[in-house]
């Protein structure tokens, strides 16, 4: 709503507040902010200056309430709601809070602050990873008032969560009470602890464009408000709808590109529905499972969006999903079989020409390491569809650093011809195969253009016929729209995309992002030095900007002599983190390089009293209870408060270490390792811990710059 040219925007805090007060409490709030769009500025009566604050804030007089906004043309940007009882009073709302440079930097500086000032809050800070890895935890902090049944329906929480919280006494118990939703506990911790108002500042912006939903939200009727984009994201989230082709999106992590994209669902479906289409069919595809479901989880929280005509996929289970629907179902290889039939193709492979030719090309295969080989089979033959020897012998191979002689290209070949016989044998596919013969059916007409729209996040890692198959299944190109950020490519080996379809000619259509709203600075830019440390970590370069919302402490690396002392840093850093930033210890995720050394330090996360569980990307439930262990491909696309990537001293990782290979394919799987762990690094939102093996061999693990990581 704009009234006297004014927008209200909320932070989530305040929204929170809103929850304890009753109907006809709201009924004022409503009343005051209506009164606050005519003229929101200070009157020194009913509406007054913060003072102490650093920038501009305000407050309204609401009956026992104060309310706390900022002002930014044409925005009025609400905070806080506070009962004037609760150090509502100028100059002590930031003293309550025990540490305030603390909050300041490690929450980031206030919106429009100055860059200076920023990096002095986050330089002055205390010593953060002091705190974080004491041997000891520090002393629980008691909560100011019991726990009581009327407290626990004053602020709505269900029956069914009182037994469990009614016991607790300390802010620390409560944020990792076991079995009781994120929301109630931060509820009550709000309840409890006013959070500094500077801290609220970092907290986005929702849209509230009608007073009265907020009613509505109270009531239930209402599941969401929508994120305020900036103006740079809006133009995204419609861009190319009525005219031109499609649309690709790129920038760095964090830049926002899953959020435009799934906001525009939002807004395709209601551009449909203005043209009566109400039934039209949306595709959203993504990587991982994993991805999918938080995801699905994020539409059903968008208001507007009729997820009942939103198919929410990973372009393998469509494919699969396809592929059955023309008959036989598929039997894709599992990565077992597919390492057991290559490494019998290794050994059982058959090459043509005289005794001396077939002598060469047995010796030019012996060169290349078996991973870079069956690589080359799957991403480059296989995957780009390269039809004949002929095709394979001028083909480019972008990507690969090895360059291949005609004689090594023969010798591969015969390799490919061998290996696909033996699949064939087994009576099986390979998941390329599988993507390459879906998008011939679909350009054969087998599979009729179904989506109106399609929507492709995290392209960089798909096939190239993978792709295909996603253009031809929609219908209108100017409704299909691509996110990728080629620097955490992780799978693929690098396309053209003009190579997968004439229709990816993107002309004009390119964009790209530029402020990072996940990570601190701090996060990114260690993150970025640690990608570019080591020539095989080249970066895409994007855009030479770069500009980030938050801001904080510099991530740590620690160095450990065994797996003992690795459990005991992270049974510190945890709950230490997590607690500072005041959230609970489902906040945090370890990300680890092998499944195997996922599911032992969660064992041993477990067996230290740390509740911890290991998730297979199909398995992921953001809202369970407990640190979240992932294997880092399965956190693709996801984030976390706090992040520690870990698992690294049993030696099975990197696998680039162990094999002796040639300088250029050590680069090119290194390259990709390192690419992996840059995507795990950035994952973390406000609070970063790497902990490698101190007699860590690969290079893989080296590279950390003391100007961006603290290294003590
Ligand atoms: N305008 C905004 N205001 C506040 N938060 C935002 C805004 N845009 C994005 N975010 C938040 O930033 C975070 C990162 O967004 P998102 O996951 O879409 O980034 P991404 O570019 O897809 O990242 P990645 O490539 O690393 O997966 C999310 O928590 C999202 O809610």
């Amino acid at each position: 709503m704009a009234a006297g040219d004014w927008c209200l925007l909320q932070k989530p805090e305040f929204l929170r507040a809103l929850q304890t007060l009753s109907p006809k409490e709201i009924r004022l709030v409503i009343e005051k902010l209506n009164l606050l769009l005519i003229d929101p500025y200070p009157d020194g009566h009913t509406r007054c200056q913060v003072r102490h604050m650093g920038i501009p804030v305000y407050r309204l007089r609401c009956g026992v309430f104060r309310i706390f906004y900022t002002l930014k043309r044409p925005y009025i940007c609400v905070l806080a709601l506070r009962r004037r009882d609760q150090a509502t009073y100028d100059g002590e709302l930031d003293a309550a809070v025990p540490d305030g440079t603390a909050a300041l930097a490690l929450v980031a500086a206030a919106e429009g602050a100055a860059e200076e000032e920023r990096q002095t809050a986050a330089q002055s800070a205390p010593a953060y990873w002091e705190r974080w890895l004491a041997p000891q935890p520090p002393p629980k902090r008691a909560l100011p008032e019991p726990i009581t049944p009327e407290l626990l329906s004053r602020l709505g929480v269900p029956p069914a969560f009182h037994a469990r919280l009614l016991p607790l006494t300390t802010q620390e118990d409560l944020l990792d009470c076991p079995g009781v939703p994120d929301e109630y506990l931060l509820l009550i911790d709000q309840h409890m602890f006013e959070r500094p108002l500077v801290s609220v500042l970092q907290q986005p912006d929702y849209l509230l464009s009608d007073v009265e939903d907020l009613l509505r939200y109270r009531q239930g009727e209402l599941v969401g408000f929508l994120l305020h984009l900036s103006p740079e994201q809006e133009t995204f989230v419609r861009r190319g709808l009525h005219s031109g082709g499609p649309t690709l999106l790129k920038g760095g992590p964090g830049t926002g590109k899953s959020m435009i994209a799934l906001y525009r669902v939002r807004a395709i479906q209601e551009e449909l529905r203005r043209q009566g289409r109400e039934e039209a069919r949306l595709l959203f595809t993504t990587y991982t499972n994993a991805l999918v479901r938080s995801s699905e989880q994020l539409l059903r929280q968008l208001p507007g969006v009729d997820l009942g005509c939103v198919e929410v996929q990973t372009a393998d289970r469509l494919i699969f999903q396809l592929l059955s629907s023309l008959g036989e179902p598929p039997r894709p290889l599992t990565p077992q079989e597919e390492q057991q039939l290559f490494a019998q193709a290794l050994e059982t492979v058959c090459f043509t020409g005289s005794p001396a030719q077939q002598r060469a090309q047995r010796q030019a295969l012996s060169q290349l390491g078996a991973e870079y080989l069956r690589r080359e089979l799957t991403q480059v033959i296989l995957a780009r569809q390269i039809p004949s020897l002929e095709a394979y012998l001028r083909a480019p191979r972008p990507g690969r650093r090895v360059a291949l002689s005609p004689l090594q290209r023969r010798a591969v070949w015969a390799l490919y011809e061998r290996f696909v016989a033996l699949v064939r044998l087994r009576g099986k596919e390979t998941w390329q195969q599988m993507r390459v013969r879906a998008a011939e059916c679909a350009a054969a007409g087998w599979f009729p253009p179904c989506y109106d729209a399609v929507l492709i996040d995290e392209a960089q890692d798909l096939d190239p016929a993978a792709l295909r198959l996603l253009v031809l299944l929609c219908r209108d190109p100017r409704l299909l729209f691509i996110t990728a950020d080629a620097n955490q490519s992780i799978y693929g080996s690098g396309f053209a995309w003009t190579e997968v379809h004439e229709l990816l000619r993107f002309r004009g259509r390119t964009s790209v992002l530029t402020v990072n709203y996940r990570s601190t600075r701090e996060i990114a830019e260690a993150a970025r030095a640690y990608l570019q440390a080591q020539e095989s970590g080249e970066l895409e370069s994007e855009s030479g900007e770069r500009r980030y919302v938050h801001s904080g402490p510099v991530p740590a690396l620690r160095r450990v002599a065994s797996r003992a002392e690795e459990v005991d840093l992270l049974r510190r850093f945890l709950p230490a983190a997590a607690h500072e930033l005041r959230l609970g210890i489902g906040a945090c995720a370890v990300l680890t390089p092998t499944v195997r050394a996922g599911r032992l330090l969660a064992e041993d996360l477990q067996a230290q009293g740390l509740p911890a569980r290991f998730m297979r990307s199909h398995e992921l439930d953001l809202e369970a209870a407990g640190v979240k262990v992932l294997t880092l491909p399965s956190a693709k696309g996801l984030e976390f408060p706090v992040v520690a990537l870990a698992g690294f001293t049993d030696g099975s990782w990197p696998r680039s270490a162990l094999s002796a290979l040639s300088a250029e394919e050590q680069s090119e799987l290194q390259a990709i390792d390192r690419r992996t762990l840059f995507v795990g690094m950035t994952r973390a939102m406000r609070a970063l811990l790497v902990v490698v093996p101190s007699e860590a061999s690969s290079p893989l693990l080296e590279g950390f710059d003391a100007a961006y990581w603290n290294l003590a």
